[in-house]
């Protein structure tokens, strides 16, 4: 693999506002890499600076070899990056498949129409006019938009918002199968699920700083984190009465977080058995992607790096 996008020390400034604040990442040939943050954390920025719709004010940002910024390049790399942005102007008197055809010709090779309308799943609805779409099949229309150029990489801003859970799935395949032709992708989202089940790579911005990037199963130290076991205690127990540490929630469940979850398990279980009773809802797991990447954008954002509590001594 070869890197596809390059970005270091990248700086940006509206007025007082440091949206980008020395964000560095790498993203290589042929990967998905999701950028996650709160609203205002300067992803959209960043991937506008880019997309070459932005100017940076310093650092450096290299898109498949060229400079995004350099308009002397700007057509040659148009022609080989699509955009779903998070609000695409289309002709409303269009029809899908009209809409979708004029695009086509703005590339010299783009994909087969007909291919491109069934990747998004919009068979069925080609000669419905864009006014009448809904806002899900507007949504996979503008995916459709980003792909007709068949380009090498993928930019997707907020690609599934107001996508019913079908549709989203929908999409996550097909994104999927574009990556999986050699499509590199650069996303944003606010599901995490989404970045969880499609990204190689992902990295945290909050205040216009990168503060947690990696895998998504190992962001934030979060492989390595303890275990949650969590259960409802038996009727008549207080906590206090448990053979281990546990902390209640108002949920009615407490909480035993372990670094060795297998003995912690036995202690417990053992316990219940002895006594006959149950331990309802019993659950155990490791933190959530969403449990990591909300620690990371809690409101003190100031921390330059960010772990959760390790499980290792
Ligand atoms: N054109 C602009 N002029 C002035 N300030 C701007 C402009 N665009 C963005 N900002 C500010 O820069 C910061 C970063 O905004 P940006 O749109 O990059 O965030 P974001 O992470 O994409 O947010 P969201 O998730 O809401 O899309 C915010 O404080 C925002 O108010």
């Amino acid at each position: 693999m070869t890197t596809a996008v390059v970005v270091e020390g990248l700086h940006k400034t509206y007025g007082t506002v440091r949206a980008v604040n020395g964000v560095s990442f790498t993203v290589e040939h042929g990967e998905i890499f999701a950028l996650l943050g709160r609203n205002g954390a300067g992803k959209t920025t960043t991937m506008e600076i880019l997309e070459g719709f932005r100017a940076r004010d310093g650092g450096r940002a290299e898109v498949l070899g060229l400079d995004p910024g350099d308009p002397a390049t700007k057509r040659r790399l148009s022609e080989r990056v699509g955009l779903v942005l998070q609000d695409i102007a289309v002709e409303p008197y269009l029809t899908v498949r009209e809409t979708i055809a004029r695009n086509a010709g703005y590339y010299a090779a783009p994909r087969d129409i007909d291919e491109v309308i069934g990747l998004v799943d919009l068979v069925g609805h080609e000669k419905k006019k864009v006014r009448v779409l809904s806002g899900g099949q507007k949504r996979r229309l503008d995916l459709a938009l980003g792909i007709i150029g068949d380009p090498d990489l993928l930019f997707l801003d907020e690609p599934t918002t107001g996508f019913d859970p079908n549709a989203r799935r929908g999409a996550w395949k097909l994104v999927r199968t574009l990556r999986d032709a050699g499509m590199t992708i650069l996303l944003t989202t606010h599901y995490m699920e989404e970045a969880q089940v499609l990204a190689d790579q992902v990295a945290v911005i909050a205040a216009g700083r990168i503060v947690a990037a990696g895998t998504p199963d190992t962001l934030g130290g979060r492989d390595i984190a303890r275990t949650r076991i969590r259960f409802e205690p038996p009727p008549e127990c207080a906590v206090t009465d448990l053979p281990v540490a546990a902390v209640p929630g108002d949920d009615g469940l407490v909480t035993v977080e372990s670094a060795e979850p297998t003995e912690m398990l036995h202690r417990l279980t053992e316990w219940a058995l002895g006594r006959g009773v149950a331990l309802a809802r019993l659950t155990v797991d490791r933190p959530s992607l969403e449990d990591v990447y909300l620690y990371l954008t809690s409101d003190d954002q100031r921390a330059p790096e960010r772990t959760l509590e390790r499980s290792a001594p």
